[in-house]
């Protein structure tokens, strides 16, 4: 396990430190305590002799400042360690998550990487140094012991070296035992959080089909899961833990009965049985803590287990020499195929394309067709198994990741907005903005209107994920923040849901405006009519395939799938107007 650790921390200065002056505690408390043998055999004599005693008692006075000394010091080492030490795990966990392809960001990803940074990382750095000086301690003050018997009898320092191996050999089917229990209460506690987020998230469902008694059963079974598996792990290590203390108990007796024995033949005075009765209590005392301490040991290690799987997550690959510099906006994709980690099926199979610099694509298709995939790899959220991606001829693979970056803007459907002012919001695309070039691109992606509206305009915080704002208004932040960024390609998912009429007016008009600037190449999954006219070029996906591609006017003459689908969104648009003015009338 230390090695795991000492692997995940780059700079292990202050922890190393830590250990070491925790070593030196532990070895002078066995070596104070040694110190009792000549003290006791001077003074428990029938004529205490003070004058051999005397050196003994000023080096123990000595030795007992010196650790009082190093105890005052090594407190705050201890606290600056483990902040230290959760800080640099913390910091390689950021970083490393920083190069993984955002395609790894499940939501089951997330849930882990987040727990890794605040629990794992405040556990590690906690638990490294409240168990870790207790742990040198309870393994070096014994040792260190055993050592200053031999002073007195070499058959007791035998018997605390025989009791040592044996009490270490039960203590490790405890520690085994215990972390077994750790994982299982671990992930029983990973079900009960997952079940509060679909219990939380599930319920206006629940609650519209009358069914909120659902989710709280499914939560309730989590809950008594997590307290079954408590009280099984209980009862697993209730027997290694008694046989651990019976180890124990019984080295005590035996060390008892032996010093009597020496006492009662002569070999030894009752000064020395004294002393070596003080050292058996100190000697088994802190050999007593590691069955307390073993459970915590394990579940480190576990958590560090945890943390060592994150980073050994592989990044993207980094070209070794990428391009920098965006040579065009033509976008490119030939022979792709991409299967999702973990999946059977291709969800893109042999697909080729090309967009035309400054033009703007409709991507259409049933759902599961592959549209997000298709926008996902351009943005290299993966790399596909097969074929290349090119933008302005270069392969996305050997272009450099800021670069590729900083010239996309991705609009999603459902957009995410940091709990923050809309301006910070749309300042992530340019931190550097003048105010003048805000106000420009609020007004191009009209969020002008949105801002004006809103209490304290700019200046006003729009909630945890945006939630003060409606899905069209967060939308229209998101194409600010593509005019704001000035990206040269534009991936667009077009709100497939009904926005209100204001809304989807605005939205629509904002990714227009987007698309008619030529300098722009714009790919926008659509479900709009107006949206499907205004495009340049048309592709139908199917199946992971592209099953046609040209003009709308074109593909629509042609009956095809296209058509059909055509044919729905309108239907689908008209049914909705016809509803709303029926309901305005009304
Ligand atoms: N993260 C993922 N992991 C595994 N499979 C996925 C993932 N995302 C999509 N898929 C699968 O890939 C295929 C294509 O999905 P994609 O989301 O690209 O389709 P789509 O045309 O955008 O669908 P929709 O219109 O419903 O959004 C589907 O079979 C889908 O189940």
């Amino acid at each position: 396990m230390i090695r795991h650790l000492h692997r995940l921390v780059p700079q292990p200065g202050l922890l190393l430190r830590l250990g070491a002056l925790t070593a030196v505690q532990a070895v002078l408390q066995g070596l104070l305590l040694g110190s009792l043998i000549p003290i006791l055999r001077a003074l428990l004599r029938p004529e205490p002799d003070f004058g051999a005693a005397a050196p003994w008692l000023v080096a123990a006075a000595a030795g007992l400042v010196v650790y009082g000394v190093l105890t005052v010091i090594a407190t705050p080492v201890g606290f600056a360690a483990s902040s230290d030490l959760a800080g640099q795990l913390r910091r390689r966990l950021i970083d490393h998550s920083a190069s993984l392809p955002l395609g790894w960001f499940t939501p089951e990803h997330k849930a882990r990487l987040a727990r890794a940074t605040t629990a794992d990382a405040a556990n590690i750095g906690n638990l490294a140094v409240s168990i870790g000086g207790p742990a040198i301690t309870a393994t070096l003050t014994p040792l260190t012991i055993i050592g200053v018997t031999v002073a007195v009898d070499w058959r007791v320092a035998l018997l605390f070296a025989v009791i040592m191996p044996v009490a270490l050999l039960a203590l490790r089917r405890a520690g085994r035992i215990a972390s077994i229990a750790d994982v299982e209460l671990e992930q029983a506690a990973a079900d009960i959080a997952g079940r509060a987020i679909e219990l939380g998230q599930a319920q206006p469902v629940l609650r519209a089909a009358g069914q909120s008694s659902t989710g709280t059963a499914r939560m309730r079974e989590a809950l008594d899961e997590h307290r079954t598996v408590y009280r099984r792990g209980l009862r697993r290590s209730m027997a290694p833990d008694l046989t651990y203390t019976g180890v124990i108990m019984a080295g005590f007796v035996a060390i008892l009965v032996v010093s009597a024995l020496l006492l009662l033949d002569g070999t030894l005075g009752v000064a020395e049985v004294v002393a070596l009765l003080v050292l058996a209590v100190r000697f088994l005392e802190p050999l007593g803590n590691l069955v307390e301490l073993i459970g915590a040991l394990h579940a480190m290690d576990n958590a560090v287990g945890r943390v060592r799987a994150l980073l050994a997550t592989p990044p993207l690959p980094e070209a070794d020499r990428p391009v920098t510099e965006l040579p065009g906006t033509s976008v490119e994709l030939s022979g792709v195929t991409f299967t999702y980690p973990g999946g059977s099926t291709p969800a893109l199979a042999g697909v080729s394309f090309t967009c035309a610099p400054g033009s703007t694509t409709a991507i259409v298709g049933p759902s599961g067709s592959g549209k997000t995939t298709v926008t996902r790899l351009i943005a290299r959220f993966f790399d596909p198994q097969e074929g290349s991606i090119r933008i302005g001829g270069v392969d996305v693979r050997e272009l450099d990741q800021r670069t590729l970056l900083d010239s996309i803007a991705v609009v999603f459907q459902d957009v995410y907005l940091f709990d923050d002012t809309i301006e910070e919001n749309l300042r992530l695309a340019k931190p550097d903005a003048t105010d003048a070039e805000l106000a420009e691109a609020a007004r191009a992606a009209r969020l002008d209107e949105v801002v004006e509206r809103l209490p304290e305009g700019w200046h006003t915080r729009v909630g945890e994920g945006g939630s003060r704002l409606s899905g069209g208004e967060r939308q229209r932040v998101s194409i600010a923040r593509a005019f704001l960024k000035q990206a040269r390609i534009v991936l667009i998912d077009e709100a497939a849901s009904a926005l209100d009429p204001e809304n989807e007016r605005a939205v629509s008009q904002a990714i227009a405006r987007l698309a008619a600037d030529r300098g722009r190449t714009v790919l926008v999954i659509a479900h709009r009519p107006a949206t499907l006219d205004a495009a340049d070029h048309v592709l139908t996906l199917h199946n992971g395939h592209v099953a046609e591609a040209g003009t709308p006017a074109g593909l629509r003459a042609t009956g095809g799938l296209f058509a059909r689908l055509y044919d729905q969104y309108d239907h689908a648009r008209s049914w909705r107007l016809d509803r709303e003015s029926a309901t305005e009338v009304g």
